[in-house]
C-alpha cells in the first residue's frame, strides 16, 4: 500500500509525516526529493531561479525513478505500507506551472504521460489544503516555489488532480491547528488501512 502526502510548501506535510512515524511505526517512511545524488541535483534546480523548466522536470523525474526502484518498489514487494512526503503529484502540480511558459500545449498532461510509462501510482493521497498566502508565510518564501503567486497556480493544479481522481484523495483542511490536522490525518490513515 502506497500512501502519499501532498500539498503546498508549508502546508504541514513534514510535520504530519514525522508524527505518523510515532503512531504508525511499522510503515516505511520516505520522501521526494530524496537524499540521493539525484535529489541533490534537484536541490540545485530548486535554488536556481534560471533553471530550464524541462531540464528541471527531468531531474525531478530522475530522482523519482531512482526512488521507485531503490525504495518504493522493494518495500511494496515486501508487503510494507509506504508513506511518502511528496511523490508524483508534486511534479504534476509544480512542474506544470514551470512548463506553462514553454511550447508544450498541455503541460500537466505531458508530465502525467511521462509517469504513466514507468511509475507506480499511489493507492491513496492525503492532501493538506492551505491557501497560498499561509503556505508562503509558513515556508518562509525562501525560493522560487515558495511564493504566494506561484503557489496559487500550484494549488489550482492540485485542485484539478483532485477532480480527476476524487476516490484517491483525502482533503484535510491544513489551516487548522497542528493537532487538529494530525487528528484528521490519523482518521484518514485508519480508513485507508482498514482491511478491505
Ligand atoms: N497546522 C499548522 N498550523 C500552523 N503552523 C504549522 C502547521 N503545520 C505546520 N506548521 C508549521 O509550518 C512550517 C512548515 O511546516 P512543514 O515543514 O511541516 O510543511 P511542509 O508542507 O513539509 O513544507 P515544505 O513542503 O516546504 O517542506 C513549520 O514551521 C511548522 O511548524
Ligand atoms: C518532489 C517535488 C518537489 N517539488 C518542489 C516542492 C518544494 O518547493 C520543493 C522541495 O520539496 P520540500 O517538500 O519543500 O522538501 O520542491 C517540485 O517542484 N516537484 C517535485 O516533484
Amino acid at each position: 500500500m502506497l500512501i502519499t502526502l501532498e500539498g503546498l510548501d508549508g502546508s504541514g506535510k513534514t510535520t504530519v509525516w514525522e508524527a505518523l512515524q510515532d503512531s504508525h511505526p511499522d510503515a516505511v517512511y520516505t520522501r521526494e526529493p530524496t537524499g540521493s545524488w539525484y535529489g541533490e541535483a534537484v536541490d540545485r534546480a530548486i535554488a536556481d531561479d534560471d533553471a530550464d523548466p524541462l531540464a528541471s522536470l527531468f531531474l525531478f523525474t530522475a530522482d523519482h525513478a531512482d526512488h521507485l526502484s531503490r525504495v518504493v518498489r522493494p518495500a511494496l514487494a515486501d508487503g510494507e505500507v509506504v508513506v511518502s512526503d511528496r511523490y508524483s503529484d508534486s511534479r504534476f502540480a509544480y512542474q506544470a506551472v514551470e512548463l506553462a511558459d514553454t511550447d508544450l500545449k498541455r503541460p500537466m498532461d505531458y508530465v502525467r504521460g511521462i509517469h504513466e510509462a514507468f511509475s507506480r501510482a499511489p493507492d491513496a493521497t492525503i492532501y493538506l489544503d492551505v491557501d497560498p498566502q499561509t503556505a508562503a508565510a509558513r515556508s518562509g518564501a525562501t525560493n522560487k516555489f515558495e511564493q504566494a503567486g506561484y503557489l496559487a497556480e500550484v494549488r489550482a493544479n492540485y485542485e484539478q488532480l483532485l477532480e480527476y481522481e476524487p476516490e484517491r484523495f483525502v482533503r484535510v483542511d491544513a489551516t487548522q491547528p497542528p493537532e487538529d490536522v494530525l487528528a484528521e490525518v490519523e482518521d484518514a490513515m485508519d480508513r485507508i488501512l482498514e482491511p478491505r
